[in-house]
């Protein structure tokens, strides 16, 4: 048996972490032969709620859990951490951008990235999953100066598994045969989903839809799908939200078998033109434990507006918050 890891997940009560939880503790992230001790982290007011999980857990008697830590401190719940997943933050409501959430959740990620900093294993993995999740994952890595920069990411493969889905239903093959999708950019309504270099079993997709729906129909829906999930549930996405959280930290940990996926990742301003000092999402894969960028694909006119449009947006949500970084 493999010595276990730890894994530390806040918002540990909320929507999302329900569903993360207990996939991490049955084996689908980090893998069926893996121990986990789960290091869970909520703010007091839900530490009751988080209790009721922590009795949920125990009574699933999953194997492979070798511990469960609930707590109200971020340097408790970090100690030793292998990975974190920063899920705790507000989700917006109707009408909003992920954006409006800049001020009300920036505070959570200087204090979070302080305490990874000091008590984190110097090799913890972090995922940023609270929004708006790029700048949220900025202002992590810039209280965190000790910590290698690459290994804060925000999450994307949540608009990255959306864009398969549209084009698995499109054109009425499985998600399994789409490979080579890429979305850049900000998790929000700039993001570009960018079907390039996508293909569908073997063949170019973008030879299989016409323009017209790619630019009028599929962006568009991959862009507003969270507010669409908003205005059908009344809440946002969160066994979705979870899911793809599973896949980006299984993928990174375990490896993505040459497959690309989207990841939002420190930007040093070395590629694609992409200013430095942006968590910018982009095409990746992943081997050994370390995610590698996808370089050198060439970029049409009408991609890079889509590029630099998010881009900017990112400059902008950075600005915002500059006192925090
Ligand atoms: N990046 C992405 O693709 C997605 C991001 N999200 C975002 O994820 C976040 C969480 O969403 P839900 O789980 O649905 O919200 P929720 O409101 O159900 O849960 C959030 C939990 O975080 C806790 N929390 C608040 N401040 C905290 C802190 N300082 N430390 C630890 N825990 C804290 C709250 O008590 C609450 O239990 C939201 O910001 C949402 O917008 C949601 C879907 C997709
Ligand atoms: O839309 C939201 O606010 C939640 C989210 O990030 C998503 O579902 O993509």
């Amino acid at each position: 048996m493999k010595k276990p890891v730890r894994v530390a997940i806040t918002g540990a009560a909320g929507q999302i972490s329900y569903s993360i939880i207990f996939r991490v503790a049955a084996g689908d992230m980090l893998g069926k032969d893996q121990p986990v001790i789960l290091q869970l982290l909520e703010i007091p007011p839900a530490m009751g709620a988080l209790n009721g999980v922590v009795m949920e857990l125990n009574d699933c008697a999953f194997p492979l859990v070798a511990g469960i830590v609930a707590t109200d401190d971020p340097n408790v719940a970090f100690k030793d951490t292998d990975y974190a997943v920063l899920v705790g933050a507000r989700p917006r409501g109707p009408g909003m951008e992920r954006s409006d959430l800049l001020m009300a959740n920036a505070k959570i990620f200087s204090v979070q990235g302080k305490a990874l900093n000091d008590h984190a294993s110097r090799d913890v993995k972090v995922l940023v999953v609270g929004n708006p999740a790029n700048t949220n994952a900025l202002i992590t890595l810039k209280n965190a100066p000790d910590l290698n920069p690459r290994n804060i990411t925000a999450m994307m493969r949540l608009d990255h598994n959306r864009s398969i889905s549209q084009i698995s239903e499109k054109l009425g093959c499985p998600t399994t045969s789409i490979e080579k999708m890429v979305v850049w950019g900000n998790h929000s309504a700039t993001q570009y989903p960018d079907i390039s270099y996508a293909t569908a079993e073997g063949a170019p997709v973008k030879d299989k839809v016409d323009n017209d729906w790619y630019v009028k129909t599929f962006i568009p829906t991959v862009q507003q799908r969270g507010a669409a999930i908003i205005k059908a549930r009344g809440a946002s996405s969160a066994a979705s939200a979870a899911s793809a959280a599973i896949d980006h930290m299984r993928d990174w940990a375990l490896g993505s078998n040459g497959q690309w996926v989207s990841m939002g990742v420190y930007s040093k301003g070395n590629s694609y033109g992409i200013d430095e000092d942006l968590i910018y999402s982009r095409p990746i894969t992943c081997e050994n434990g370390e995610w590698k960028e996808i370089t050198g694909l060439e970029v049409n006119s009408f991609s890079r507006e889509m590029m630099t449009a998010t881009e900017k947006e990112l400059a902008g949500e950075r600005e915002a918050i500059a006192e925090m970084l």
